[in-house]
């Protein structure tokens, strides 16, 4: 029996949530392949401080088992967010695949995600274009779940 793909999907919150309107449909178009476990992320419930009900241990206690338990990351790195780079890291350490998009509308990405050989990086200039990443890369990782 096939498990549905559990996907991470990474974006900035504290960094500033101007794009969650973005994530929404990234996330949309991420559940035709699977669960997003971050769903949360494409919420408008969201304030600028985060899940403030929650405390942060319980966030990032929560978000690192989500993330341990995922079989590709997908994170939008166009705003700066310390979250989104330390999740990546963390991906890159325990091999979860992991794919960027990122559009250089907002900043320079950093050289320590751009350069690192190991994450899928796509540039995108609107939302239908990361969604064409989505349907264009997300399938080829489909194939190697193991569960
Ligand atoms: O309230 C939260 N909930 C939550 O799930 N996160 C996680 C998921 C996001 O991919 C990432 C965003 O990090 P940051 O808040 O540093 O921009 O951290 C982060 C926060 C607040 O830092």
């Amino acid at each position: 029996m096939k498990f549905p793909m559990r996907i991470y999907f990474s974006g900035s919150i504290r960094g500033s949530e101007e794009d969650v309107k973005i994530y929404h449909k990234l996330i949309a178009a991420l559940q035709n392949y699977g669960d997003v476990l971050t769903e949360h992320l494409g919420r408008h419930l969201l304030t600028a401080k985060g899940q403030s009900h929650f405390s942060d241990k319980f966030v990032h206690d929560r978000d690192i088992g989500w993330l341990k338990s995922s079989d590709l990351i997908v994170a939008d790195t166009s705003i700066p967010s310390l979250g989104v780079g330390y999740e990546l890291a963390y991906a890159e350490q325990l091999q979860i695949p992991a794919i960027v998009l990122n559009n250089p509308k907002h900043k320079n990405l950093s050289a320590m995600i751009k350069g690192s050989q190991y994450f899928n990086y796509h540039q995108y200039h609107n939302t239908s274009e990361a969604i064409e990443i989505i349907n264009q890369e997300v399938p080829k990782y489909q194939k190697q779940i193991k569960r």
